[in-house]
């Protein structure tokens, strides 16, 4: 007779049985309320699963999302248009992301007082020249450095180690080397920049706490929190700024501070306050650099029967550099739109100082409403920074010394944004029948820009409804 084998007990063979197996010595009452609990169960789980099966019909049902592409130029307020549209449609996302959005600009103030050292150190070392040497170079900046000057350059240095270290939490790539040499270091003067696969909002957005009542966003007992060092600094940033050598250095240098992104040094009391917290209007002034492309997607409200709509939404690079990267999203977009910033009529290229900036934009649209892959798609222009536009009008500068085709025509912002976007208008004429859709924006000023998106949401979701055959 062959040996019997013993049975293995089930939970020796599958460890997940053990787990489900009633209990041993079950009484019938105990066995009664264990199969009452998991028929519920099953109720639960089954129900679960008929809404998991009716949302995945509803899905397939539902229209295609509407896909919008941002383009232009680096800095002509692409990513900015695009925190307008998530301000509107999506304000508890954009708000929730508030602390990451502090360090930015924190990075953004450090940057400037950068500029400022950078410009003084230029300064210097042209004084230290030998005489013979400096009479061989223009006037160009030779101005004293008194000692209060050397003083706040000395002081300043914390600075270096705050910007270090946010570069840092914010995976922002860098060579960013804190030096200990006052006014002769040099460093590197790029941009902050971030790749839109890097998950920099989360770096500093607490997990915590499920409230984004603005007191909670940011981890007030962080030691490591730069906002103290930027509060110790606060009035010495305040005194560099305002010294009159530096605006004499910075004006000789054409340095216009005011006039680049992310510049808060007119708000410094504000921004360096102990337990700051960017309002709405500091965040779309942050200025991050875009590398890479970045979807993000939002739910939008048709305005003819409350029916909503998705809408994707691409944010791309603009330097000359990321460019080719946007052909392979030419495909299937419902509407470009298109940002010159007009106000740049007398600025060159940070990547091709012999390239105007405004005759970037003419090229890119030229480009842009040519192309056979966009043919079908909308185009709205935006002529974007008219607040800038009209500074510099205003303060005498002539849009005629840069475009020689305006002529004696007037200087004023009405004459000269006519003039422009007649030329843009002309060009999309001559390569394309489209409609001429053209905006003069303020990406930074919300309340302007938000009847600005709205009319172009309601116009998109009417082609997109048409389009469908859901309305005639
Ligand atoms: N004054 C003013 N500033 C603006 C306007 N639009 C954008 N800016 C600022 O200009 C800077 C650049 O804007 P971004 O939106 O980052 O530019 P971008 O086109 O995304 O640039 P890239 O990411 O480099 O391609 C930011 O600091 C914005 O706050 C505007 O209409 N007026
Ligand atoms: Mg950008």
């Amino acid at each position: 007779m062959p040996a019997r084998v013993p049975r293995r007990p089930m939970e020796d063979i599958d460890p997940f049985a053990n787990a489900i197996a009633p209990p041993q010595n079950e009484s019938p009452a105990e066995q009664e309320l264990r199969i009452q609990k998991e028929r519920a169960a099953k109720q639960v789980s089954d129900a679960i699963d008929a809404e998991l099966s009716r949302e995945q019909a509803y899905e397939k049902k539902r229209p295609k999302a509407v896909k919008i592409l941002l383009l232009g130029q680096s800095e002509s307020g692409k990513s900015t248009t695009l925190k307008n549209f998530q301000l509107l449609y999506e304000p508890k996302t954009f708000r929730a992301e508030r602390a990451s959005w502090r360090a930015i600009i924190q990075l953004n103030v450090v940057r400037s007082i950068q500029i400022i050292l950078d410009a003084m150190a230029r300064a210097q070392n042209l004084n230290d020249r030998p005489p013979s040497a400096r009479s061989s170079i223009s006037s160009h900046d030779s101005l004293r450095l008194d000692a209060e000057l050397i003083g706040l350059n000395t002081r300043l240095l914390p600075l270096l180690e705050v910007e270090k270290s946010l570069m840092k939490r914010l995976s922002i790539p860098g060579e960013w080397e804190a030096t200990t040499r006052p006014l002769t270091s040099r460093r590197r003067q790029g941009e902050i920049a971030v790749n839109s696969t890097v998950a920099w909002k989360g770096a500093f957005t607490r997990t915590d706490r499920e409230s984004i009542d603005t007191d909670h966003l940011v981890d007030w007992d962080d030691p490591e929190d730069p906002g103290v060092v930027l509060h110790a600094c606060r009035e010495d940033m305040k005194r560099l700024w305002e010294h009159p050598t530096v605006q004499a250095i910075l004006e000789k240098q054409s340095i216009r501070l005011q006039e680049q992104a992310g510049f808060f040094l007119d708000s410094i009391e504000e921004v360096t306050s102990l337990r700051y917290v960017p309002t709405d209007d500091h965040i779309l002034k942050a200025r991050l650099k875009t590398l890479g492309v970045s979807e993000h997607r939002m739910r939008l409200t048709d305005p003819t029967g409350g029916m909503s709509r998705d809408f994707r939404i691409f944010d791309v690079g603009g330097t000359r550099s990321l460019r080719s990267a946007w052909v392979s999203y030419f495909d299937d977009m419902d509407a470009i739109i298109f940002l010159a910033p007009i106000s740049a009529f007398d600025q060159v290229l940070t990547e091709d100082p012999t390239v105007n900036r405004l005759a970037d934009s003419y090229q890119l649209w030229t480009t842009i409403v040519s192309n056979k892959l966009l043919q079908k798609t909308n185009l709205i222009l935006f002529l974007n920074k008219v607040d800038i536009m009209h500074a510099k009008l205003a303060s005498g500068i002539r849009l005629s010394d840069f475009v020689d085709s305006y002529g004696r025509r007037p200087n004023d912002f009405d004459s000269a944004s006519r003039y422009l976007k007649k030329q843009f208008q002309s060009i999309l004429k001559q390569h394309s029948p489209r409609i001429f859709y053209c905006h003069l924006t303020n990406a930074i000023d919300t309340k302007s820009t938000k009847y600005v998106l709205a009319g172009i949401k309601d116009m998109l979701m009417r082609f997109h409804l048409q389009e469908s055959h859901l309305i005639l």
